[in-house]
């Protein structure tokens, strides 16, 4: 995907948002660091412009949730940012930039959990994938890409790396 593919998608996604929502009222975008956090931004810029409301925008952190904190070496905590509004009642909207196992999303409920009782959670992704390891699935996704469990598929993000691209490396291309 190159920057006009991945400012299509979000432009797309917001659209279905809004459409499954019937419009941004009580809508939470929040993204998953570290990528997952321009893309919400991103996201609900699209979505403000559209129905002409702001939307409110924050980030997860889900490191002290993951289920793998005793196999990986040690990351440090990261920050959350909830919006004033909390997201008791509210239509969550997790955002990410890859989605694969499943199991940062997992740990995102779960650290979600903890902050309130959203009326509804939803999945935004900017890449699924495939090969999950729980049932999890996202409900908008930019694109599915095929790939072998050897690859590894890195979204970058003006924001963060300079400019937007998302390609695979590694693993024999099918
Ligand atoms: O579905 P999963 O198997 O959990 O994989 C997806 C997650 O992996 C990547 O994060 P990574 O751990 O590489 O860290 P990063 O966000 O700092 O790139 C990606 O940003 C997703 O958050
Ligand atoms: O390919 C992958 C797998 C997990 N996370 C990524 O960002 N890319």
């Amino acid at each position: 995907m190159v920057a006009d593919d991945i400012s299509r998608a979000l432009r797309r996604i917001g659209h279905e948002i809004i459409e499954r929502n019937k419009g941004a009222a009580d809508l939470v975008v929040l993204g998953i660091p570290s990528r997952g956090v321009p893309l919400a931004e991103r996201l609900a810029a699209a979505i403000s412009q559209v129905e002409g409301i702001d939307v409110p925008v924050g980030q997860l952190d889900v490191t002290l949730y993951r289920d793998d904190l005793r196999r990986q070496p040690t990351r440090a905590a990261g920050r959350t940012d909830i919006p004033a509004g909390g997201i008791d009642d509210k239509v969550v909207v997790l955002v990410d930039d890859v989605l694969y196992s499943g199991r940062t999303i997992r740990a995102a409920l779960d650290a979600l959990a903890e902050l309130g009782r959203p009326r509804a959670v939803r999945l935004a992704v900017l890449v699924d994938r495939g090969h999950r390891e729980l049932p999890i699935r996202a409900d908008h996704v930019g694109k599915n890409l095929p790939t072998s469990r050897e690859e590894r598929v890195h979204v970058r993000l003006a924001e963060v790396d300079g400019a937007d691209a998302v390609r695979i490396s590694g693993g024999e291309r099918r």
